[in-house]
């Protein structure tokens, strides 16, 4: 199928910005992914689901460089990676917002933001502060960075991860991040915290496009989260990508797996997880 560009021509593919190419990991004996092939370009928002450990979080480890796979290539930006973040930095930044928001909680909201800068960088400590509030303004959060975690709600703790995950390096613009790769953002939040969540996710998103981390995956049990948050969706099942299609899609595909994990149902080719 032609894939329509950002400019709306046809037959002119971007260059991915991710590539995995026959993919697969165990854990002991058990197969999670079974050379799994996932191509994301940018500005893409690519949902992840399925059901539970089928492993999309461990895709998203991957991804990320924190997790080797057993064989098959991962490309960022057309290069082959080779080892683990760790051992060799990837061409562009990949943030990563976790389930938990994971934030020390003896630090001030500034200092987690600008964990990393405070740690690396030569930049003056008011030029990092300078670059934390940015960031918290972005998320809507402007003002909060001398609070600690503990007095934070946990949807404005999951925002000051995102405002960690997409804070500017300006000594190093590789370390920003281009693509976010989101674990659960909104598991445990309310409704109407999921909404803001889900809502700063996109504007995001469409504010940043074409340039720094306007391309993110999501992974997520929540099915708002999913129809507010992503274009395209990957279904996960049994090691492999079972199914590929859009949102709406996802609401009329009569595919058997898609079927009985829209409706909930315990009949059906999905062995319940207990
Ligand atoms: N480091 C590890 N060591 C051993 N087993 C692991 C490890 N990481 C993940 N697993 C196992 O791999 C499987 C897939 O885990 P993963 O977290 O990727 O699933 P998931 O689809 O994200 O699940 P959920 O929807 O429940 O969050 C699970 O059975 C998990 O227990």
């Amino acid at each position: 199928m032609a894939r329509l560009d950002h400019n709306g021509d046809r037959n002119c593919p971007p260059e991915p910005i991710v590539e995995l190419k026959g993919i697969s990991k165990s854990f002991g004996n058990t197969v999670i992914l079974d050379q799994v092939d996932l191509t994301i370009y940018p500005g893409d928002a690519l949902g992840i689901i399925g059901p539970s450990g089928t492993g999309k979080s461990t895709i998203l480890r991957l991804i990320a460089g924190l997790l080797p796979p057993d064989s098959g290539e991962i490309y960022i930006k057309g290069q082959l990676r080779q080892g683990l973040i760790e051992d060799n930095p990837d061409p562009i930044g990949i943030g990563m917002v976790f389930q938990q928001a994971a934030l020390f909680d003896s630090l001030t909201v500034d200092e987690n933001v600008g964990f990393s800068l405070y740690q690396h960088s030569k930049l003056p400590h008011s030029e990092i502060r300078k670059l934390v509030e940015e960031s918290l303004e972005r998320v809507g959060l402007g003002g909060s960075a001398d609070l600690y975690p503990a007095q934070l709600s946990g949807g404005m703790r999951k925002r000051v991860s995102f405002a960690r995950a997409i804070i500017a390096h300006p000594e190093d613009p590789s370390h920003s991040s281009e693509i976010l790769l989101y674990d659960e953002p909104t598991a445990g939040l309310d409704p109407i915290a999921s909404t803001v969540v889900e809502d700063l996710i996109r504007d995001l998103h469409v504010g940043q496009k074409h340039c720094s981390c306007g391309t993110y995956v999501m992974v997520t049990h929540q099915d708002s989260t999913i129809r507010r948050t992503t274009d395209r969706v990957i279904f996960l099942y049994r090691g492999k990508v079972q199914w590929e299609g859009t949102v709406r899609e996802l609401d009329h595909t009569d595919h058997p797996l898609i079927r009985q994990f829209r409706t909930g149902s315990i009949e059906g080719p999905i062995r319940a997880a207990g």
